[in-house]
């Protein structure tokens, strides 16, 4: 499949001194949807502002269907609609303007056609002629889009599209957004949430402190990331693990108290049900079991980690 945006070398130095991008380096393909991953601070934002033109590179190329983002910034900003992290948008106008609005902020002709669709696609039609401010916080949320997808974009950038919002408004976005690539839009995402990046991305990047240390198919980084963590609370302490654990990843934790098993979640077997069988037979018994999904910090911890040694 053809690229349609290519970032090569791309480095972000801020007046401060902070180095928020370190040569980055990758490739969109067009049609797909890309999540780009990382916590807090990881340099996400900061990549999406340079590739939209709001902030300037301090290295490296970019460009955006075909078009370079300092030469050529007009050509590659009409290319891309952006949904920025904060909602802001004027409460007092109605959608319908709002969304016509932005499309001539492009220079694009009026098309009241296309306008009626993304509204419809959007479920935002009914709500039209509604001002801003009457609207719940999905909608609010969905009017952004539509004024981000108004001039007839290639590329959709959506800034941490369910940042603070619920899990039934989550599902909805997720829903929506597959929706909007049936559609041929390219959607880059960014976001902290791992189910996030699992539920939509065809491809996942993930960034860390201004590296972008991998990229890969969701389903391969699924993968590595599908660990957990099995804690079996015992009824009396083990001083040792017996040896008929011995098949299984266990080690003892708060003095003999606990028992933690890794485990892959992806895997056909997981080994929960014969680990526990096993200490039925040995005469283990326990009194509380719970599992705990590796965190994204453990991740990215071990991420770095296997990238290093690699
Ligand atoms: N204008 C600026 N001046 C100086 N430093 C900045 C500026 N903007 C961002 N930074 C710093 O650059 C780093 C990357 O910030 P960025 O907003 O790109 O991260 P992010 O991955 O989007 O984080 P979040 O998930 O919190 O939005 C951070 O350490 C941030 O403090």
């Amino acid at each position: 499949m053809a690229s349609i945006i290519t970032v090569s070398g791309l480095t972000k130095s801020y007046a401060s001194g902070h180095v928020a991008l370190k040569h980055v380096d990758l490739e969109i393909e067009e049609g797909e949807i890309f999540a780009l991953l990382g916590p807090n601070g990881a340099g996400k934002t900061t990549m999406i502002s340079i590739i939209c033109g709001n902030v300037n590179p301090s290295g490296g190329m970019v460009t955006v269907a075909g078009h370079d983002i300092v030469q050529d910034y007009r050509g590659s900003r009409s290319a891309i609609g952006l949904v920025p992290q904060e909602l802001f948008t004027d409460a007092f106008e109605r959608v319908i303007d709002t969304v016509t609005f932005s499309r001539g902020l492009f220079g694009k002709p009026r098309n009241d056609a296309f306008i009626e669709k993304v509204l419809r696609d959007l479920s935002l039609w009914d709500k039209r002629h509604s001002k801003i401010l009457e609207l719940s916080g999905g909608m609010k949320r969905r009017v952004m889009i539509a004024k981000a997808l108004s001039h007839e974009p290639r590329v959709l950038f959506l800034d941490e599209p369910t940042a603070g919002v619920d899990v039934e408004l989550r599902r909805d976005m997720w829903q929506l957004v597959r929706e909007l690539r049936e559609t041929g839009v390219t959607i880059i995402l960014t976001t902290h949430y791992i189910e996030e990046a699992e539920e939509m991305a065809d491809r996942v990047g993930v960034i860390n402190k201004g590296e972008l240390i991998l990229v890969e198919e969701k389903t391969a980084l699924m993968k590595k990331l599908g660990k957990k963590t099995l804690t079996i609370v015992l009824a009396d302490p083990l001083d040792t693990v017996p040896v008929e654990l011995a098949g299984w990843d266990v080690t003892l934790k708060a003095d003999g108290q606990e028992i933690e098993y890794i485990f892959d979640t992806q895997a056909e077997r997981t080994g929960v049900s014969s680990l526990l069988r096993t200490l039925g037979d040995l005469g283990i018994a326990y009194k509380d079991l719970n599992t705990q999904q590796s965190s994204l910090e453990d991740i990215f911890v071990s991420l770095v980690h296997q990238e290093k040694a690699a």
